[in-house]
């Protein structure tokens, strides 16, 4: 520095540690050639010398020591600018022009200052030579700050001053981004200055903004000039022009200045502003968090085209509630999202539901804080639909022309979203979250000249009036950190009680008209912007609740599971076992329709072509899954079973018959042949008794009518072939067949054979006695019957009684065989 070039003291070099460094400089300057012989070298310098030394060694501490405060103060300031602007989570202000980027790159000034307890960032970027330029020209570089929220810088807002600050509030900013924010400071490559700062516990204060609207034709017309200048997007001049007929003050201009979070000029877009103030609302509705969003502004200002806005250029209802569906599609496999929406109206202090109107609806407080007893709460689901009811609801909303406006809203419309969010933790708890946000329409601050005489209107406009001056003393309370707050003055500060002093994130949107017509208006509504700046809402924390899951509940839900799981396996295994009886009876209804064995059914059974394709229709009926057969299938297979079975008896009915024939005509053949032995017995005996009369048989003991009768029992040749062996074995008869010769005449013990055939039509009467016809021709004592005979009669008795399977089985097993070989 010049001032330390002149420093001249020597002799104090052990006094401190100033004097120190200074004698050092001078001794490098000594050594510079460029300086010259500094004075100190003149051992004829005197007092005066080292007085003035000491001055000037002075006038430098002091200079430092101010630089120091300047520094100290300017620090504070930021930090207290930071706080308040800290507590909107959308607002960064960030350089926005590349050509202001390259004009700050080269010369930026770069701080860190770290406060603890701190989560916002701020971002700060500094002129050249900041630290050189006097104070009040530092607060100009703060006071020239620019919001970076809008993307595309327009002409005039470049500026060599630039501070750009990213402010948010409870981590908001971190996780989403307002749309079209430039980050100077990262992009540039700036050296940033951040400043953190833990909002969530000191609250939050109102963010408010200011929009100029355009000027109106009329008031074109009008012949009115624009009083209202915005500067860097943040700075509002108001002019007050000298009426025309005040001569002395012609060319007297008088102006106020004011600085807001952000000012929107004419030329702003809709999506701009919302974009700017309402989007970071949004978001911590999403997660939590309360938000309102109320305009502000005498009437004809343009509240409620920011608010609504036209069906080209959607306000900022329309927007939010796009912009919260579109967030809740993206994160709709999270977890469950519900919308519920209310829109109502305060008209001349009643409060109405304007989504289904009728009575007036009771202001009441409950846990939640002010509500309207009986407001419709509509489930939303799209955009649309909710699009349909804004449109439904400001159908029914108060609207009058005025002479300032064509469609004056005479009433505060307040239109509520409620998003509430579901969803499941890590350990299955349930987190519920719940977010409202009000966006809120007023009516136009008015004089009474502004508006008709009209009795309605100036009622109305009073009324309009009223609640607007309670919500000035409430402002004017808040500020002020009064105890009371006035709430109950009007039915529109009950419903602002929440935003305005509850835990909420509230943004008040300023509007204003350029018209110096307007002058008065927009003075009034620039000075309670300014005043609701200060206004502080409680800190504003995620309404989130945790429900965990008890224990009990836990157990219980297991239980349930357990129990779930065992119904089903019981389910799974009465099928099982239906099927399986369902199985067994078509088996037995199987073996029902061929009762018989094998063998025997093989034989019964029809033709094989029909028979086994029956079966296997019944059979893959059943597999087919028909476990609850219906009672009609049941009675078809009924009738189906009698029908098979009546066709095996009938074929069992024949079998027996057919075997009744062969049996006979087995017989009848048999006879034949035994006829013809005895024809040729009977011969060869009569040559035998001729030649020896000593032998007396029964033949020749019967008459001669009946020897040459026909012997048709077979037991006759056993007769003839036993006197046979007899003559041979010299009369005795050895044969075991003895046994069964018949009784000598005299004998009167009747024979089985006797008895049974004793009422045989073929049986003549011989000496009293009863005997076959075909040993009727044999003379008393007639033969008994053979051996064969008498076997073979009861065996075809048997046969005609139990059926010719038995006789299968019993007799000729090998018969059974023989016919059942066709059907293999
Ligand atoms: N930013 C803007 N751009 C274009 N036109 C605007 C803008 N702001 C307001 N206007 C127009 O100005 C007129 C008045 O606006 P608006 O009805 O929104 O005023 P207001 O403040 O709601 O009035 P009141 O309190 O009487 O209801 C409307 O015709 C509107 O289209």
């Amino acid at each position: 520095m010049p001032v330390s070039t002149r420093s001249q003291i020597f002799g104090f070099q052990d006094d401190s540690n100033t004097i120190q460094r200074t004698r050092s400089r001078s001794n490098q300057e000594q050594e510079d050639p460029k300086m010259g012989p500094s004075p100190l070298l003149n051992p004829h310098h005197g007092l005066k010398e080292k007085m003035k030394a000491l001055t000037l060694l002075y006038e430098q501490q002091k200079r430092a020591s101010t630089a120091l405060k300047n520094q100290s103060m300017m620090r504070e300031k930021e930090e207290k600018e930071g706080r308040r602007l800290s507590t909107h989570p959308s607002v960064e202000l960030l350089g926005s022009g590349k050509k202001e980027e390259r004009e700050t790159k080269s010369s930026t000034v770069m701080r860190e200052n770290v406060l603890p307890n701190s989560t916002v960032t701020r971002t700060l970027v500094l002129p050249p030579c900041v630290s050189d330029v006097p104070e009040e020209s530092k607060e100009n570089a703060i006071g020239f700050d620019r919001i970076l929220g809008f993307s595309c810088p327009r002409k005039g807002t470049v500026t060599t001053n630039t501070v750009a600050r990213k402010l948010s509030m409870g981590g908001l900013v971190q996780q989403s981004e307002p749309r079209g924010i430039v980050r100077g400071g990262t992009k540039s490559g700036q050296e940033l200055e951040t400043i953190t700062e833990n909002s969530s516990s000191v609250g939050s204060k109102i963010l408010v903004f200011v929009r100029l609207r355009p000027m109106a034709k009329k008031e074109k017309d009008a012949g009115s000039r624009s009083c209202v200048r915005i500067v860097n997007r943040r700075d509002v001049y108001l002019t007050e022009f000298a009426s025309e007929n005040d001569y002395l003050r012609l060319k007297r201009l008088r102006g106020r200045h004011f600085t807001f979070d952000a000012s929107f000029p004419d030329s702003t877009t809709q999506q701009e502003v919302y974009s700017t103030t309402t989007a970071e609302l949004v978001e911590g509705v999403l997660q939590g968090r309360n938000g309102s969003v109320f305009c502000y502004g005498a009437t004809g200002a343009g509240k409620t085209y920011t608010m609504l806005g036209t069906m080209e250029n959607p306000g900022v209802m329309v927007l939010a509630i796009k912009d919260l569906f579109a967030k809740i599609r993206q994160r709709s496999c999270d977890g469950n999202h519900v919308v519920h929406l209310s829109y109502l109206e305060v008209y001349n202090e009643m409060v109405r539901d304007l989504l289904s109107p009728g009575r007036p609806l009771v202001l009441r407080e409950d846990k939640q804080g002010i509500v309207a007893a009986g407001l419709t709460q509509y489930r939303a689901y799209s955009t649309d639909e909710v699009m349909a009811l804004l449109q439904q609801g400001n159908q029914n909303r108060t609207t009058e022309p005025t002479r300032v406006n064509e469609t004056s809203s005479r009433s505060h419309a307040i239109l509520q979203v409620v998003a509430e969010y579901r969803v499941r933790d890590a350990s299955m708890n349930v987190v519920n979250r719940v977010g409202k946000l009000s966006l809120i329409d007023l009516a136009g601050s008015e004089r009474a000249l502004a508006t008709d005489q009209r009795t309605l209107r100036s009622l109305e406009g009073a009324n309009i009036n009223r609640s607007l001056l309670a919500l000035s003393s409430c402002i004017n309370a808040l500020v002020e950190g009064k105890k009371h707050i006035p709430y109950r003055n009007s039915k529109l500060t009950q419903l602002l009680k929440d935003s305005l002093g509850g835990a909420c994130n509230t943004v008040m949107i300023a509007n204003i008209s350029p018209s110096n017509l307007s002058f008065g208006e927009t003075q009034n509504t620039l000075h309670w912007a300014d005043r609701a700046k200060e206004i502080r809402t409680k800190a504003c924390q995620a309404n989130e609740e945790l429900f965990q899951v008890p224990e009990t509940e836990t157990d219980q839900a297991k239980l349930l599971l357990e129990l779930q799981k065992e119904n089903r396996e019981l389910r799974v295994h009465l099928a099982r076992q239906q099927q399986k009886l369902l199985s067994v009876q078509a088996q037995s209804l199987a073996a029902n329709s061929s009762p018989t064995p094998s063998s025997v059914s093989s034989l019964l059974t029809p033709p094989p072509s029909a028979k086994p394709n029956e079966k296997r229709r019944t059979r893959s009926s059943i597999l087919a899954g028909n476990c609850f057969n219906t009672p009609e299938s049941k009675k078809r297979g009924a009738d189906e079973t009698v029908r098979e079975l009546r066709r095996t008896v009938k074929a069992l009915e024949a079998e027996m018959e057919r075997m009744k024939k062969e049996h006979l005509l087995q017989l009848k053949q048999k006879d034949d042949f035994i006829r013809e032995l005895s024809k040729k017995c009977a011969k060869s005996s009569e040559a035998a008794v001729e030649g020896v009369k000593r032998v007396v048989t029964r033949a020749s003991l019967r008459p001669k009518d009946y020897t040459g009768s026909e012997m048709k029992s077979p037991s006759h040749r056993l007769t003839r072939s036993s006197l046979r062996q007899k003559e041979s074995t010299g009369g005795e008869l050895k044969s075991p067949n003895h046994r069964f010769l018949s009784p000598a005449p005299t004998a009167k013990k009747r024979s089985i054979w006797d008895i049974t055939t004793a009422n045989s039509p073929s049986i003549t009467t011989l000496n009293g006695r009863k005997i076959r016809s075909h040993v009727a021709a044999e003379p008393a004592p007639a033969p008994a019957p053979s051996m064969l005979l008498q076997l073979a009669y009861p065996c075809f008795c048997f046969v005609l009684m139990f059926g010719p399977h038995v006789i299968n089985c019993i007799l000729q097993p090998g018969f059974a065989r023989e016919r059942a070989e066709p059907s293999k």
